[in-house]
């Protein structure tokens, strides 16, 4: 079986941390060129624009985006339009309308399509539904506490419109949580903490809730510099489950559980390469729904400046 020949656009800090190795470590895949804008990936044929990539470059079957949000719609609709298999780093792109037309356009081009929502595969999700598929659901609490600075330096895009701000990683809660969760979710209310040098928030606490009254908040925190926290805990009748480092660690009743040993992005690309094998597509939009309802209904409370 030959590989699936992968081009990559950004190679930035993801990329480098998470993808390129991931995608080296699956035969399933071989990186043949990258297309970007800093420095150049080594052992493969790196181009500055993603027009140059497939103009110029190797014949390429898909393409992984690692861009920031902004732009990367136009960037990915030019892949679909090559006919290529696409697999989109979160958020999918900088507005909801945008990432619903890639769908529409990748359904349209009989190509598969992998909105790339990387912590539904972190190793303890899976073990968490089938415990909550017989449960219930009281209340579900979140914190997703992290430091901006070291896990974004120098990012300014992340501050400017479309940059999601502490949403960035705090779309990783809500994308756990609609897997999770049985029914649809929808925004209640949300307090948004906007650096007053910033477009975009630094700090959130929102309300949530589902058809069957479900009492869900969220508390956000991009500047949040030590004791970095991934929680997700779900209290049901039957008992209390708790996720923990960002779903990597599962405890039932203060329990700790058996979890998946796969990780993240090989789960990611495991599925990429299924999706392309049944010529499918996985790109959901409930995530960045609820982060558009959050911005939609959030309260502005404007704060100190940010500086890296
Ligand atoms: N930083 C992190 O820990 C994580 C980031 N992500 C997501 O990955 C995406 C990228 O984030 P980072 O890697 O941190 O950002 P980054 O700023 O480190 O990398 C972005 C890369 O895209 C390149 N680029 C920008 N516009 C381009 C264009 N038009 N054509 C080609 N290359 C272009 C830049 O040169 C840069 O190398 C974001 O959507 C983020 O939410 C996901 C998981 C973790
Ligand atoms: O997707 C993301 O994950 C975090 C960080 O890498 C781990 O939580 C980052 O802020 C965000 O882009």
């Amino acid at each position: 079986m030959q590989p699936i020949r992968l081009g990559l656009v950004g190679y930035g800090k993801i990329a480098q941390d998470q993808h390129v190795p991931a995608i080296r470590a699956n035969p399933a895949f071989e990186l043949v060129a990258v297309a970007t804008q800093g420095q150049p990936c080594a052992a493969v044929e790196n181009f500055e624009s993603l027009g140059a990539l497939l103009e110029k470059g190797p014949r390429v079957d898909a393409i992984a985006f690692c861009t920031p949000p902004q732009g990367r719609f136009a960037l990915v609709r030019q892949a679909l339009e090559a006919g290529k298999h696409v697999l989109v780093e979160k958020p999918p792109c900088a507005t909801l309308g945008e990432a619903m037309a890639l769908v529409d356009q990748a359904h349209a081009a009989g190509v598969s399509g992998l909105f790339a929502w990387h912590s539904r595969y972190a190793p303890g999700i899976e073990a968490a539904r089938d415990w909550l598929a017989s449960r219930t659901l009281q209340s579900v609490r979140i914190d997703w506490k992290e430091d901006v600075r070291k896990w974004h330096p120098g990012q300014a895009w992340i501050w400017q419109p479309g940059g999601l701000g502490v949403f960035d990683p705090g779309i990783n809660a809500l994308s756990i949580a609609t897997h999770l969760l049985p029914l649809s979710l929808f925004v209640e209310s949300a307090e948004l903490r906007v650096p007053d040098n910033c477009q975009s928030p630094i700090a959130a606490s929102i309300k949530m809730s589902d058809p069957g009254h479900l009492d869900i908040r969220a508390e956000f925190d991009f500047d949040h510099g030590h004791d970095e926290l991934w929680s997700i805990e779900i209290r049901c009748t039957e008992g209390v489950l708790r996720l923990d480092n960002g779903g990597a660690l599962l405890s039932i009743d203060g329990v700790r559980q058996a979890v998946s040993e796969e990780g993240e992005y090989a789960a990611v690309y495991r599925h990429f390469q299924q999706l392309i094998n049944d010529k499918a597509c996985d790109m959901d939009l409930q995530p960045l729904r609820l982060v558009a309802d959050s911005f939609f209904v959030g309260s502005r409370t404007l704060v100190e400046p940010f500086y890296d």
